[in-house]
């Protein structure tokens, strides 16, 4: 599948390093990720190989400042890296997601100098990989109401308990995880960790088979008696809340572009498709009724990407509202399922058999809309700040 637009693209006037970056980061992708897409979906499996080529690209560490090895940029940049890579890929975005913006950015932005210089620096390379893990089997929307416990012992806390549907979770090394340090305070008794998979007592369940992004690997964390030394504690003890809060506006940004690079994706295979096809000895694209849903699919996609690009520029003056970043994502999540959808009535029959991509695309698509918090979470999130902020 092609990643270069038979069409001229909307000028968004994101500056020269996004436009740089979209570059640099669309030629490794078309290269490197797009040959991939249908096998690593295929097989439910992540290309391993691709995390060291990623480090090599600089896009691991976007947000990260260049004396640990990053790239030094915006939160922009880190949205167009992670649309351009999903474009090619979405299981491999997502991946790359959970990597770069759920576990380095937290890190980079909760670490003490000591933890980041421990851990960055081969995060960056892609020597290891990372994952977050806060849900668990009976604490997803509720999150607070999570399980996993941590007990002090000596110099170390001792977790029991298990993580569910952990993003990267059979490969990483590194995860950010959300315990419960005081099971009677609630909300102010959780508390972010360090766990490196060497740990003992940390184990991994079964890899688990998803309706789509087969090829972002998946699977249950368990802790067993797992020792965890308390200089691992990200941010302060029972702050873990903080932590979490002060993170999720900004991953749901970069993960918002998630689905713009999905409706992107829906648009390659679309756009020449509606020339080549031919009913009535007419290319399909000259009819009105596909011509209307073309000029939806582009508009949609261009007014989700006004928005998710606006909260990411917000992002880096430090403006972020958590209305808008629910909003972006919300907006750009479940336009991606509605373009899937137009893209395989576009495409007729062959939309629907798995010689073309629109299948793959609706699948992953819909993940956007549960993982990282669901649509009916994000609506629950901006009503509640506009009641609040209105009264
Ligand atoms: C592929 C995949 C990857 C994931 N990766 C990660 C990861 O890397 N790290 C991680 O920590 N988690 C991860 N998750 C978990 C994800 O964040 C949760 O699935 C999500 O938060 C929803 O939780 P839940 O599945 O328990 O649904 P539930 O919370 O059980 O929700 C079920 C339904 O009830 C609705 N609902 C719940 N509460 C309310 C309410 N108050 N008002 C209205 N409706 C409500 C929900 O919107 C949903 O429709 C991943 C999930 C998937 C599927």
């Amino acid at each position: 599948m092609s990643t270069i637009s038979l069409y001229k693209e909307m000028n968004f006037g994101l500056g020269e390093t996004a436009d740089m970056i979209r570059d640099h980061v669309n030629s490794f992708a078309s290269q490197e990720i797009a040959p991939l897409a249908e096998k690593t979906d295929l097989d439910n499996a992540f290309p391993n190989q691709l995390w060291p080529q990623l480090g090599e690209m600089g896009v691991l560490g976007m947000t990260v400042p260049e004396e640990l090895g990053g790239a030094g940029l915006g939160y922009l940049e880190h949205v167009i890296a992670m649309e351009e890579i999903s474009r090619a890929s979405a299981s491999i975005g997502l991946s790359y997601g959970a990597h770069s913006n759920l576990c380095v950015n937290q890190i980079n932005r909760n670490g003490t100098q000591a933890q980041k210089e421990k851990y960055l620096p081969k995060l960056i390379t892609g020597e290891h990989i990372g994952a977050l893990a806060m849900s668990e089997p009976n604490a997803g929307s509720d999150v607070v109401s999570m399980k996993l416990k941590a007990e002090k012992k000596g110099d170390k806390y001792i977790l029991n308990g298990n993580k569910m549907w952990i993003t990267n979770g059979p490969d990483a090394h590194t995860f950010v995880i959300y315990a419960k340090t005081d099971l009677t305070a609630g909300a102010k008794g959780i508390t972010a960790f360090i766990v490196e998979s060497s740990f003992t007592g940390f184990s991994t369940a079964q890899k688990l088979d998803k309706l789509g992004m087969r090829g972002s690997n998946t699977c249950e964390l368990v802790f067993e008696n797992c020792e965890v030394p308390e200089e691992n504690i990200l941010g302060n003890l029972n702050e873990g809340v903080k932590v979490l809060m002060s993170g999720l506006d900004y991953e749901r940004v970069v993960l918002a572009a998630g689905p713009l690079g999905i409706m992107q994706a829906c648009m390659d295979i679309v756009v020449p498709y509606i020339h080549e096809r031919k009913q009535f000895d007419t290319p399909i694209g000259q009819f009105q009724l596909i011509q209307g849903k073309v000029a939806d699919m582009y508009t949609q996609m261009n007014a989700a990407r006004s928005y998710v690009y606006t909260v990411a520029k917000a992002c880096d003056r430090g403006e972020t509202t958590r209305k808008d970043a629910a909003g972006a994502i919300l907006y750009a999540a479940e336009l991606a399922t509605k373009m899937a959808l137009d893209a395989i009535q576009i495409l007729g029959g062959n939309g629907y058999i798995n010689e073309y991509a629109t299948g793959r695309l609706l699948r992953d698509a819909k993940l956007y809309e549960i993982g990282a918090g669901t649509s009916e979470i994000r609506r629950m999130l901006i009503g509640r700040e506009l009641f609040t902020e209105s009264r």
